[in-house]
């Protein structure tokens, strides 16, 4: 197996205290932080956007993992690698041309992620596979934390691994979405390498904790 990464999304977290946040994550086994960018059109929510990136980034050395729900990703690209971003992930959905955008997240120094939605097929994935860093699959539909695990995407994760093994690449194939120590297994045993967890983490008694079981699945 792969080596399993935690990435806490602080969509979860307390905005009001994000500085104490943050440092509770640095202290903690999760080698990524998160971040939900949405914009009220892909997605029916609004989050954050660079402020609160450049916020994070001022107090953390963690890989900043970007998840960008919104349309169009191609116009903010420049102001979230500038931002501290190290991962950039768009939506295959959100993509009029998706070989541009990854191009154009390359060029600006960071890896390039390509997420679906619940009801997009991984085979959608086939023509860009050999350009990205990381395929993000959604085991909720994006928007809310907090969501019920739809449990077909585990199928959809083994799907992944096996269009990834074909590549010969390393590419990270995370799942975000109603992620708890309940599903997190079988995520595993299907080939994801990253975890995302927002609410199981923060409404948990003790954050660093909960990370360090998740990670301990995979031992
Ligand atoms: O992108 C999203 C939601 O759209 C996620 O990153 C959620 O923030 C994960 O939260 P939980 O389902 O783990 O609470």
């Amino acid at each position: 197996m792969d080596k399993l990464i935690i990435a806490p999304s602080v969509l979860a977290a307390d905005f009001a205290n994000l500085q104490k946040e943050t440092m509770m994550l640095n202290a903690s086994k999760a080698e990524w932080i998160h971040i939900d960018v949405m914009d009220g059109v892909f997605v029916p929510n609004i989050s954050f956007g660079f402020p609160v990136l450049q916020a994070i980034k001022k107090h953390t050395s963690k890989f900043l993992d970007v998840h960008l729900m919104i349309e169009k990703p191609e116009r903010f690209l420049k102001q979230f690698a500038d931002s501290g971003a190290n991962m950039i992930t768009v939506h295959l959905e959100a993509c009029p041309h998706i070989h541009r955008t990854i191009q154009e997240i390359k060029d600006l120094g960071c890896l390039a992620g390509i997420a679906i939605n619940p009801g997009t097929p991984v085979s959608l994935l086939k023509d860009v596979i050999n350009d990205i860093d990381l395929v993000l699959i959604m085991s909720v539909n994006p928007g809310f934390g907090g969501q019920k695990f739809i449990s077909h995407a585990v199928n959809k994760v083994r799907e992944a691994k096996s269009m990834i093994q074909l590549t010969g690449r390393s590419i990270y194939l995370e799942v975000d979405g109603g992620v708890a120590l309940n599903n997190a297994e079988s995520l595993i045993e299907a080939g994801a390498n990253v975890l995302v967890a927002g609410s199981f983490v923060f409404s948990s008694a003790n954050p660093q904790e909960t990370i360090s079981q998740l990670l301990h699945l995979a031992d």
